[in-house]
């Protein structure tokens, strides 16, 4: 499981003083960027040069707010992995408490934007990763 820490700054919360949604979706796609960087060795910077990997689905449970100042710890796992897409799944706390939990799917996608099979080394990285397989 990868984990990316992350403390609540004034520019993730509403006027209600607690993190507005769409704030916890460029926390997601952060970590994500950080799990192809630092975990599977190839950055976002590598990988758009040739490619892509929007999201085509994502779920996602709010279960108790966040606010400034909070020390959120953002779990990351690989949950499957199709010919040109991942599963991967989110769980976000801070200390014990479940703040927030998603799962989305992304896929690999070429230059024109069509679907294409992981690239040999992003598959086997990828694998290593996949919940169970440690
Ligand atoms: C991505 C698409 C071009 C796929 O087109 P289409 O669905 O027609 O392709 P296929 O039917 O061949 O399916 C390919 C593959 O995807 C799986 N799949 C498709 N739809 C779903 C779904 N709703 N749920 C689950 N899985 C789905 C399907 O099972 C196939 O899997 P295989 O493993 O068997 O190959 C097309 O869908 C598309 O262009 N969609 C729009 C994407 C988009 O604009 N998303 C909005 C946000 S973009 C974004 O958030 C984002 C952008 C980035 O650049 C990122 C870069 C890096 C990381 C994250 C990024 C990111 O999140």
């Amino acid at each position: 499981m990868f984990q990316y820490n992350q403390k609540v700054l004034f520019k993730h919360c509403d006027p209600a003083g607690i993190v507005f949604y769409p704030r916890y979706f460029e926390m997601l796609n952060d970590t994500v960027e950080e799990f192809f960087d630092s975990e599977l060795g190839q950055s976002f910077s590598q990988i758009h040069q040739t490619a892509s990997i929007p999201t085509v689905q994502m779920n996602a449970t709010f279960s108790a707010p966040s606010r400034l100042g909070d020390k959120l710890v953002i779990n990351l796992e690989v949950c499957r992995i199709g010919r040109s897409s991942a599963d991967l799944d989110f769980k976000t706390y801070c200390e014990e408490q479940l703040r927030f939990s998603a799962n989305s799917t992304l896929v690999y996608v070429d230059t024109n934007g069509k679907p294409n099979s992981w690239p040999d080394s992003l598959r086997r990285a990828l694998q290593t990763r996949l919940q169970g397989e440690d």
